[in-house]
């Protein structure tokens, strides 16, 4: 005779049946944001995968994201993490700052690292002079090679990446060839790892084929034994030493911090620098490798972004921060490019902390929400011909870049919203910038006999963060 009020309906999605095909095609490939695309096709903005008692919703465009993750009205109960075996597994017990949950200590670390990220990122000299002096040393190796019928600017543009995260970290510059060497080795080999295993859904559904021979017990090895060489490198003795006396850099900040707070224990410390490795350095480089190769797709574009600098900049001035405010079509290029690649395509997951009701939708508590970047940037309900790189769309009628609270803009979701908004982003901007224009103003890129890697990002390997296989070239002075 106890009648249970009708509850809201969960978001639609497909069958059952369905749903196992779906989860079944998700642990072979791993492609989810390609799947995602077809779903957001039939059920439009949010839909939910249900498998048995547990629920994947996913978000499907930038209004549903900031409404979610930003507003008052559900912030405080939609910025956790979900528990995943990389959290647990390799972020030490979810004590790195990607996989902790939203409370009192990840307000404390966030703040910590986002102070240095801020002063590193956004218009501090000294950091803009240290990414000069390593923009310099590639500018070298570029015209060192300008009579090379191919030249592989993705491992130039890589270890000048990873010098300077390893100056972000440390404040020193690596200076012998061998310390760098090994430097690189050990970074890309822990995000070629994490990013293979960060999003597996073999490993985050089945957890326990860690124990079995295979690709999960692979990928689960690989990726512990990568994190450990990685903290050797940044907690041996002797690094350690010179960081406590220097001060210097962000392991230096954090290890003066925890002399006299004893909440950054050395985990903490361990998941900050593993953090930074994971999240810093393969995103900037996805988006530099996707830029560049751009241009060889696109020589006029290169053109008219030369055409800027040269009329802003000059030939003999280095790039500076401050040349952003003048720049319009090559920011609105550059964003751009972030939008046609999307390289980030699912972002990292966010999980419903208890029930909430959306637009007459209900999530459960505990669900999991992916945040579908790829659909939002890139389906044609939102952007007018999206498959077609268009500087110009960013623009108005004058040529200036349209304002970041411009409709496009605030469509265009790269970094995430809310509280667990890339705490990156300007560092990955301000490099983006910089690397761009102190190329472009000395260097033409063209693609000469060299095969180019397909542009089309539905091709690229589907991991975390996707990259182009291969970016080779011919470098000319200008
Ligand atoms: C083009 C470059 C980059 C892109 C597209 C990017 C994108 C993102 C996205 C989408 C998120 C997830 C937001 C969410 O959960 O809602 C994120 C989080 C994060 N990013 Fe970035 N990122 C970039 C560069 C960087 C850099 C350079 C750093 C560090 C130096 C960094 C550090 C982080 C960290 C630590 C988080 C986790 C924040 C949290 O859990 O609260 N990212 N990023």
């Amino acid at each position: 005779w106890f009648k249970d009020q009708p509850k809201t309906p969960l978001p639609p999605g497909p069958s059952f049946l369905e749903c196992l095909q779906i989860t079944w095609r998700m642990l072979r490939k791993n492609d989810t944001h390609l799947i995602a695309e077809d779903l957001r096709k039939r059920y439009g903005e949010i839909f939910n995968i249900r498998l048995f008692s547990s629920n994947l919703v996913f978000l499907n465009s930038s209004r549903l994201m900031r409404k979610l993750f930003a507003s008052g009205q559900y912030r405080d109960v939609t910025n956790d993490r979900p528990w995943t075996f990389f959290g647990e597994h390799i972020c030490y017990d979810c004590r790195m700052m990607v996989s902790r949950n939203y409370n009192q200590m990840f307000v404390k670390v966030r703040k910590l690292i986002h102070g240095t990220i801020k002063l590193y990122g956004d218009g501090i000299k000294v950091f803009e002079d240290m990414v000069n002096g390593e923009i310099k040393i590639l500018q070298k190796e570029l015209e060192n090679s300008t009579l090379r019928a191919s030249f592989d600017l993705d491992n130039a543009l890589k270890v000048s990446l990873i010098r300077v995260i390893h100056i972000f970290l440390t404040n020193e510059r690596p200076t012998d060839s061998k310390e760098c060497k090994y430097i690189c080795e050990t970074i890309v080999n822990y995000d070629h790892s994490d990013n293979e295993m960060y999003n597996s859904f073999l490993l985050n559904t089945c957890p326990w084929v860690r124990f079995l021979p295979g690709r999960g017990r692979q990928l689960y090895k690989g990726a512990l034994e990568a994190r450990d060489r990685l903290i050797n490198l940044y907690r041996n003795p002797s690094i350690a030493k010179r960081m406590e006396s220097s001060g210097g850099g962000l392991l230096g900040k954090l290890l003066n911090e925890a002399e006299h707070d004893k909440d950054i224990d050395e985990t903490t410390i361990k998941g900050v620098l593993v953090d930074m490795v994971s999240a810093g350095y393969l995103t900037t480089k996805g988006a530099l490798s996707g830029f560049f190769l751009l241009m060889l797709y696109y020589p006029e574009i290169q053109r008219r972004i030369q055409e800027e600098i040269d009329d802003n900049i000059g030939g003999d001035r280095e790039p500076s921060l401050d040349d952003r405010s003048v720049m319009h079509y090559t920011n609105a290029a550059i964003l751009e490019c972030l939008r046609f690649t999307s390289h980030v395509p699912i972002g990292i997951p966010h999980v419903a902390r208890v029930e909430i009701d959306v637009e007459g939708m209900r999530i459960p508590a505990n669900t999991t929400m992916l945040t579908n970047y790829w659909s939002a940037n890139r389906s044609d309900e939102y952007w007018d011909k999206p498959n077609v790189f268009t500087p110009e769309r960013f623009l108005d009628g004058d040529g200036k870049l349209l304002p970041s609270e411009h409709i496009l803009r605030s469509q265009l979701i790269l970094f995430g919203v809310g509280r667990r908004q890339c705490v990156g982003e300007s560092f990955a901007k301000s490099r983006i910038f910089l690397y761009v224009t102190s190329l472009l103003q000395k260097f033409d890129f063209l693609p000469g006999d060299n095969e180019l890697a397909p542009l089309d990002s539905t091709t690229w390997k589907a991991d975390t963060v996707m990259q182009p296989d291969f970016l080779n070239c011919i470098v000319r002075m200008r």
